[in-house]
């Protein structure tokens, strides 16, 4: 089996639980949704080659024709990890979960932890290949970001499948962010573990959306920490650093 790769770089996880460790980062196309805020161009059929880097950390890249097996994506991890240690690789998009035969494949050829950066919106795929990630990066995306349209029960379905894994929650905060939508997220996260880390993620200004102000992401995870034990704020640090 084959899927198109957008590409599969070296960085330092900037967002979330694990900011600041080096992963390889695996980029798959298309998206089952849209987020205003979005930073990623990940368009299906856009990318007939993989970007790949061509030392980790080099910023030099060459072209791999698409669509690339799994095998042939492990072997550039490996590549990878040969070079430099990395604590993961990060599956991320687009929606990896698009794509779960694929990821299920690649995590068999892998031989450092898999985290799956995701947007919890696909539990019938998470139970697909939920055996084979080791960690799992889950937004929870507000209804202000996308039209009115929830995912509440989708986001609910997702977390009880995930239960056991090493799992946080990630909600991405604008100037449009609810008090009602907000608590109704904290709600869904508590009601399966309460002990769940939330990360508040200020957005990078992107498609209109702008970030809270400091005051205000005080205050909202003060309104988390009603609901959960563990709540941090935490911006996006690779593009505050420069770095990919
Ligand atoms: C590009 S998405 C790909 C993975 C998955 N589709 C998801 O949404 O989690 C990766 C992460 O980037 C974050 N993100 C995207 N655009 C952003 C922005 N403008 N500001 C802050 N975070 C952003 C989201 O929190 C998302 O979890
Ligand atoms: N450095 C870095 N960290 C990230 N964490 C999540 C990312 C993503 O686009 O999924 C990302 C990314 O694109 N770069
Ligand atoms: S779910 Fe992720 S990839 Fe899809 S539009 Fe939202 S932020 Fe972008
Ligand atoms: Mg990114």
């Amino acid at each position: 089996m084959k899927e198109n790769v957008i590409e599969i770089f070296s960085s330092v996880q900037g967002e979330g639980k694990y900011a600041g460790c080096r992963q390889v980062f695996i980029r798959l196309e298309g998206c089952n949704i849209s987020c205003r805020y979005c930073d990623t161009e990940h368009m299906t059929g856009k990318h007939d080659v993989c970007i790949v880097e061509s030392v980790p950390g080099s910023h030099e890249y060459v072209e791999i024709s698409n669509p690339m097996t799994a095998e042939a994506v492990a072997a550039e991890v490996k590549r990878f990890t040969d070079n430099v240690p990395h604590q993961a690789v990060s599956i991320t998009g687009g929606e990896p979960l698009l794509h779960a035969e694929f990821v299920r494949e690649l995590a068999k050829h892998v031989d450092v932890p898999v985290f799956l950066e995701t947007n919890g919106t696909l539990p019938e795929k998470l139970k697909q290949v939920v055996d084979c990630v080791d960690i799992i990066s889950m937004d929870i995306k507000l209804p202000s970001e996308l039209n009115g349209k929830t995912y509440w029960a989708e986001h609910r379905d997702f977390l009880c499948t995930a239960k056991g894994k090493d799992i946080y929650c990630k909600i991405v905060l604008t100037q449009d962010t609810a008090k009602e939508e907000f608590e109704k997220a904290c709600r869904i996260i508590s009601d399966v573990d309460d002990t769940i880390l939330l990360i508040l993620q200020p957005v990078t200004p992107f498609g209109g959306a702008e970030p809270p102000s400091a005051k205000e992401m005080l205050q909202w995870q003060a309104e988390g920490l009603k609901f959960l034990k563990n709540v941090r704020v935490i911006p996006q640090t690779h593009v505050m650093m420069g770095q990919l």
